[in-house]
């Protein structure tokens, strides 16, 4: 067993000091039926948090040498004896092996640590069927949510709450201490019938980005599909020429930055509109509609998604002279020049333009990076309220201008170019600039003077209607704000 991390004092020692009732706790046996991945996990983990633990196991000479020394390995019944808290390290399908213990187990606390494989296997949860099998004792579900491995390597950054239900408040504590002296943070789920909920959580896979993911996608496919009719079918249904190559790397990197772009002002979208509610209805307090919460919540993965793809965009980007079409292109472009005796085919404003949009690109991407890296959970952490709000929020509104200025410089006129229109269709950046055009002139809205004092003051608390008229400067204030 590595001891290295284990060794650090944890978070239990803090909360101890603040919780005498904890020190209680810390020193009391507790018992572990099974002796498989998650049991050895538990086991180390409680004997470093300060716990005397036995397990139980059907063969306990067997896996003695698995577990820390300090924890007494026995047979189940012995082990069931000598302890009042227990955690069923066993799967569902071998509760009803665990009969033969029911008289050893009677009034105790059993801990239901279970997963299922999918959701909703079994009618009821695992926890109200060991309840049923066991009605003598009182069953407490909770731990299902950390895996064996956040138990080892002790809980730092991964996820450190443990939910738990039960129908006893005394049992519910008890276990709640036990998981805070561990250094986990309990989560109180109400009663045992909540325990189906909290089974079905570690199945869920990345449950925050379903909606962030199908949108990138949607985003993606009728980007390209836009694109693809312009740059390979058009010219292949008028011209006969043959263009399928750009498939793979040209068509791609136009729609993946059509869709960082598009993305990045949807995750500033919702917060124009949010401000645009409340002033509407001048007060905070009114709740947003449905849809309006749920975008607000998803705007760090519409944001993640924004960044992936732009990173992709810029590699993709980088790519796009090395390859053998652009040498051919070159070597074509010089004979021509040749044969129409030009020497010099430098053009000032494309020069320019070019070396304009890059840098621009680049320094867009250099911020979504900054937002990126502070979106980790453990650099987050690090950062005060003003310092994170002022990188999400005015540095990554300050990306989306940067990306706009990029994309503006790179199309340049050629949406006044009618050879740039293919059946009738515009160039993709000219569509990809109508949402992040709105936000940007909705922000600057919101920070004229009047405006933004009438903003300030509703998120300040103040409401329509309901206001004092004892500060004559406010008085006037909201004679500005009409
Ligand atoms: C690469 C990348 C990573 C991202 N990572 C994260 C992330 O880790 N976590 C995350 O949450 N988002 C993340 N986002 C999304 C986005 O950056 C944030 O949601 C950002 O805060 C949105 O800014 P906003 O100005 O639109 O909205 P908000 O910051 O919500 O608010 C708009 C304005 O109102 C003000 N305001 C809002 N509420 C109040 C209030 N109650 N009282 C006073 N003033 C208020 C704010 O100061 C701000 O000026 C990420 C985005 C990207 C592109
Ligand atoms: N692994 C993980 O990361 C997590 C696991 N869990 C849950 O913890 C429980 C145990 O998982 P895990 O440790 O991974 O599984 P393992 O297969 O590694 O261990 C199961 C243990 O159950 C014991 N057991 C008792 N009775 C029986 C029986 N009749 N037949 C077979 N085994 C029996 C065995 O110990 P012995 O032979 O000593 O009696 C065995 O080691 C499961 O309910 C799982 O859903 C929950 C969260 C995370
Ligand atoms: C290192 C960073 C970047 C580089 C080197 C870069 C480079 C480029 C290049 C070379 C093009 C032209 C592609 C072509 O010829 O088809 C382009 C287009 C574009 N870029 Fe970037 N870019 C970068 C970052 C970004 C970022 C961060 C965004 C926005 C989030 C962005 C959005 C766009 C858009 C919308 C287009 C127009 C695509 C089209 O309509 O065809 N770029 N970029
Ligand atoms: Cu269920
Ligand atoms: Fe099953």
């Amino acid at each position: 067993m590595p001891g290295g991390d284990m060794a650090k004092p944890l978070l239990g020692r803090r909360n101890m000091e603040s919780n005498p009732d904890l020190a209680a706790t810390v020193g009391r046996t507790i018992g572990i039926l099974g002796s498989g991945d998650f049991a050895r996990s538990l086991a180390t983990r409680l004997v470093y948090s300060g716990f005397q633990v036995v397990v139980g196991s059907r063969n306990p000479k067997r896996c003695a040498g698995l577990f820390p020394s300090a924890a007494e390995v026995t047979a189940q019944v012995d082990a069931v004896k000598k302890t009042n808290v227990i955690f069923v390290a066993v799967f569902r399908e071998h509760y009803s092996t665990l009969c033969d213990l029911t008289d050893e187990l009677a009034g105790k606390i059993l801990v239901d640590v279970s997963n299922n494989t999918e959701i909703n296997h079994h009618k009821e949860s695992n926890a109200e069927y060991l309840a049923s099998l066991f009605p003598a004792c009182t069953v407490v579900k909770g731990f299902n949510v950390i895996s064996a491995w956040t138990l080892q390597s002790g809980p730092r950054d991964g996820n450190k709450q443990v939910l738990i239900c039960c129908d006893n408040q005394e049992a519910k504590r008890t276990v709640a201490e036990i998981a805070q002296v561990m250094g986990f943070t309990p989560l109180d789920m109400g009663s045992l019938s909540s325990a189906c909920e909290i089974e079905n959580i570690p199945l869920r896979l990345l449950p925050a980005w379903k909606i962030p993911v199908f949108l990138a996608l949607g985003l993606f496919l009728c980007f390209y599909t836009y694109n693809f009719i312009r740059q390979v079918l058009h010219p292949y249904i008028w011209e006969q020429k043959n263009k399928f190559y750009k498939i793979p790397v040209e068509v791609v990197n136009s729609t993946l930055p059509c869709v960082a772009y598009v993305m990045l002002s949807l995750v500033y979208l919702p917060g124009v509109l949010a401000a645009s509610f409340q002033l509407r209805y001048g007060t905070k307090y009114r709740r947003f509609p449905d849809w309006l919460d749920q975008w607000l919540q998803h705007r760090k993965q519409i944001g993640l998604l924004s960044f992936f793809c732009a990173a992709l965009h810029a590699v993709y980007s980088l790519c796009l002279p090395m390859r053998r079409s652009h040498r051919y292109q070159l070597i074509n472009a010089a004979v021509k020049q040749v044969m129409e005796k030009k020497t010099d085919a430098w053009i000032e404003e494309e020069v320019w333009r070019m070396e304009i949009y890059v840098s621009f690109g680049i320094m867009a991407l250099g911020l979504l990076s900054l937002l990126a890296i502070t979106s980790l959970p453990s650099i987050a952490n690090s950062l005060n309220w003003r310092e994170f709000s002022f990188i999400q929020s005015t540095l990554g509104f300050i990306a989306l201008v940067v990306s706009t200025l990029h994309t503006l410089t790179f199309g340049w006129t050629k949406a006044f170019d009618e050879n740039q229109y293919k059946f009738y269709l515009p160039p993709s950046y000219t569509l990809t600039l109508l949402v992040p055009c709105t936000v940007i002139l909705a922000k600057i809205f919101f920070y004229l003077p009047c405006i933004h004092q009438r903003l300030r003051r509703i998120r300040n608390g103040w409401e329509k209607g309901r206001h004092d008229f004892e500060n004559p400067l406010q008085q006037q204030e909201s004679v500005c704000a009409r």
